[in-house]
């Protein structure tokens, strides 16, 4: 095989690097999945949500359908948050309504049992995932890799079963401060060594999804979600240097400046309650900006949708900015608003008064 070099960089890698473009590169939190028929018919296929994100063929293809459909700049990897729990011990199941059940629940006791368990081992579909989705992609589109934060993924961890509200946990961290230490300690770990073997399999860039992250007061919240992310961005820059992290704190408002400051940060996601404006002022100066637009505006379409888009994008059109959503898309997205939404950002139309 002839040497071809090295694959020019992807436009969201090079804006994630802080490089300013006149149309900011699209991408959607949950880009793949219910909204889309394609999966919908896949996923009755493959059998349970678990079964599919751990075939890769099957995988790799969902990964690839949103960005075969509407030609955005990135695919993010189709895989889910808690399979870090499932590879620790936790049996994982999605109840019809209610959201992810993992059983049982976490108790000190079994720290020490799942400190033993080799979790690249079992995530290895995981990889081959990546690795296909890497080599189907054209080379300009960017491959993202992601894991859960830890506190959010110790939330589902610690809750045993579906909640609404998995930040009610926060008090075990007043209560049991040595045991959820020990558990964030262990995320932060492995979830380091996982983003670690996603970028080897073919990973151009990574997204931490801290869900959880609101509410939580400020020391709470430095302990729990600055720290255990910054920890694991460093631990993965020092091994796989020049691979953009971002940083997606939802609902962490006045604190994303503290996440945006780190210098493991390259780019921080605004969720939809965050302001343009501060963000500009306080975020803008540190971190590349990436997100903000409700997904609801997108289920809403038309014009509604397009000065949603609009403001986000005149606020930020002299930083570097990638366009997406504050929050995952929803099922009752209809594709075709999206088609409309990517076409209206790359018309240039929202730069006319
Ligand atoms: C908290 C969280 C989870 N998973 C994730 C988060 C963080 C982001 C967020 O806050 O939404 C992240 C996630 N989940 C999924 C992806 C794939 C990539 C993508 O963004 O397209 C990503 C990045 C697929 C998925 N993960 C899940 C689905 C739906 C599964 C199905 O087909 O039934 C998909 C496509 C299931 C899931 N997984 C999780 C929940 C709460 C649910 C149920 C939600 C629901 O039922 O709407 C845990």
């Amino acid at each position: 095989m002839t040497d071809q070099g090295p694959r020019p960089e992807p436009l969201l890698v090079r804006v994630l690097k802080g490089e300013r473009t006149a149309i900011p590169p699209v991408w959607f939190m949950r880009q793949a999945g219910r909204y889309l028929p394609e999966y919908r018919a896949l996923r009755e296929e493959a059998g349970s949500f678990l079964d599919l994100c751990r075939d890769p063929t099957r995988a790799c293809e969902v990964t690839l359908q949103p960005v075969r459909r509407f030609d955005l700049d990135a695919a993010i990897l189709f895989a889910d948050i808690l399979l870090i729990p499932h590879a620790l011990g936790q049996d994982l199941s999605f109840v019809e309504g209610e959201g992810p059940r993992l059983a049982p629940a976490m108790t000190p006791a079994m720290l020490d049992a799942f400190r033993e368990r080799n979790v690249l081992e079992s995530l290895a579909p995981v990889f081959e995932t990546v690795r296909r989705a890497r080599a189907a992609l054209a080379p300009e589109k960017a491959l993202i890799g992601f894991a859960g934060a830890p506190w959010t993924v110790a939330t589902y961890m610690l809750a045993g079963g579906p909640s609404r509200d998995p930040s009610a946990l926060r008090a075990r961290w007043y209560g049991e401060r040595a045991f959820v230490e020990g558990l964030i300690d262990l995320l932060v770990a492995r979830t380091a060594d996982y983003l670690i073997a996603q970028i080897d399999a073919g990973a151009d860039a990574v997204q931490l999804f801290d869900s959880w992250a609101g509410g939580l007061p400020e020391p709470a919240a430095r302990a729990l979600s600055v720290e255990p992310m910054r920890a694991i961005a460093a631990k993965v820059k020092a091994a796989r240097p020049g691979v953009p992290v971002i940083f997606f704190p939802k609902g962490a408002g006045a604190l994303l400046e503290a996440y945006a400051a780190l210098e493991e940060c390259d780019a921080v996601g605004l969720d939809t309650a965050t302001p343009p404006d501060w963000a500009l002022r306080n975020l803008a100066g540190c971190a590349v900006l990436q997100g903000g637009l409700d997904p609801l505006a997108v289920v809403a379409g038309g014009a509604a949708m397009r000065a949603a888009a609009r403001r986000l994008l005149r606020a930020f059109a002299g930083v570097p900015y990638v366009f997406n959503t504050g929050h995952g898309l929803v099922p009752e997205t209809p594709p075709a608003h999206v088609a409309a939404l990517v076409d209206y950002l790359r018309s240039g139309d929202w730069k006319d008064a």
